[in-house]
């Protein structure tokens, strides 16, 4: 079994003829890893998450979730693939309004006209703090509870990987912490890997690993840093950038 979850080879990414996006990422992402992708406006974070997830196609290069290869697979492949082996948070929770918080999270389940795991579902639905909460719609909770349902959402299936991008983007920096808190949490106690695309060098600071894109090329990387210090790396990558001297050098 692959000791990855993800795994990107010389990843590249073009739209159209002139917009390189992902410009050659080769980097692998073990199991059971907190992993945060931070990187200037454009530097091709949401395009290294997409292509990571299955949900966009590289121009060259190959990525593999756990040992399963996503390059020579078609569009349903690819959906049965994220629908298996991903879940998802994004900045807009993307709940079903209609439907309740134990309705939402098992979503996936019936997307996938799969059997839901009842104790899993309960368990899930305890660790993110809303087991009191479980009838309530969208509407009667707040961003931060309306985020934890995406998150139960995302971890009910059990997958290899959790996608997250910006999911303390629409939320107050107290809510914030307390949403990183928990995902930081989730990987603590059941070892889910989570890979995270965010602004924030704060939000950055619950993850194990944080790299970082400039101009479509992984150009640094830290471990258990703190948000001073990836601040710092930030501030240094813009300044490569006005200098020219960014994509000089990959991890
Ligand atoms: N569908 C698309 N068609 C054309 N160009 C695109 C497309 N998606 C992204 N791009 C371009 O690819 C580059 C990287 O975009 P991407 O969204 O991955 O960056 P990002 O780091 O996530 O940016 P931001 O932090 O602003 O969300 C940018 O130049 C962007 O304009």
């Amino acid at each position: 079994m692959a000791t990855h979850a993800v795994r990107l080879n010389a990843v590249t990414k073009t739209y159209g003829k002139h917009v390189h996006a992902l410009r050659g990422v080769t980097v692998e992402l073990p199991r059971g890893g907190f992993t945060a992708v931070m990187g200037p406006s454009g530097s091709g974070k949401s395009t290294f998450l997409h292509c990571a997830a299955g949900l966009d196609t590289p121009t060259s290069g190959t990525v593999h979730i756990g040992d399963t290869e996503l390059s020579r697979m078609n569009e349903t492949q690819l959906t049965e693939l994220r629908r298996e082996k991903a879940g998802f948070v994004f900045q807009a929770f993307n709940l079903i309004p209609s439907l309740t918080v134990t309705e939402n999270v098992l979503l996936p389940f019936r997307l996938a006209r799969r059997r839901p795991e009842h104790a899993w579902l309960a368990e899930v639905i305890e660790r993110v703090g809303l087991g009191g909460r479980t009838e309530h719609r969208p509407s009667q909770l707040s961003g931060g509870q309306q985020q934890r349902v995406a998150i139960a959402r995302a971890l009910v299936t059990r997958p290899e990987v959790v996608f997250a991008d910006e999911p303390t983007g629409a939320l107050d920096t107290q809510t914030a912490a307390e949403v990183l808190g928990l995902l930081r949490q989730v990987v603590n106690s059941t070892g889910q890997t989570v890979v995270m695309v965010t602004h924030d060098p704060v939000a950055a600071s619950y993850a194990d690993r944080v790299l970082f894109l400039a101009e479509g090329v992984l150009v640094d990387e830290v471990y258990a840093a703190n948000a001073q210090t990836i601040a710092h790396r930030m501030t240094m990558l813009g300044r490569a950038r006005l200098a020219g001297t960014v994509g000089a050098a990959a991890c």
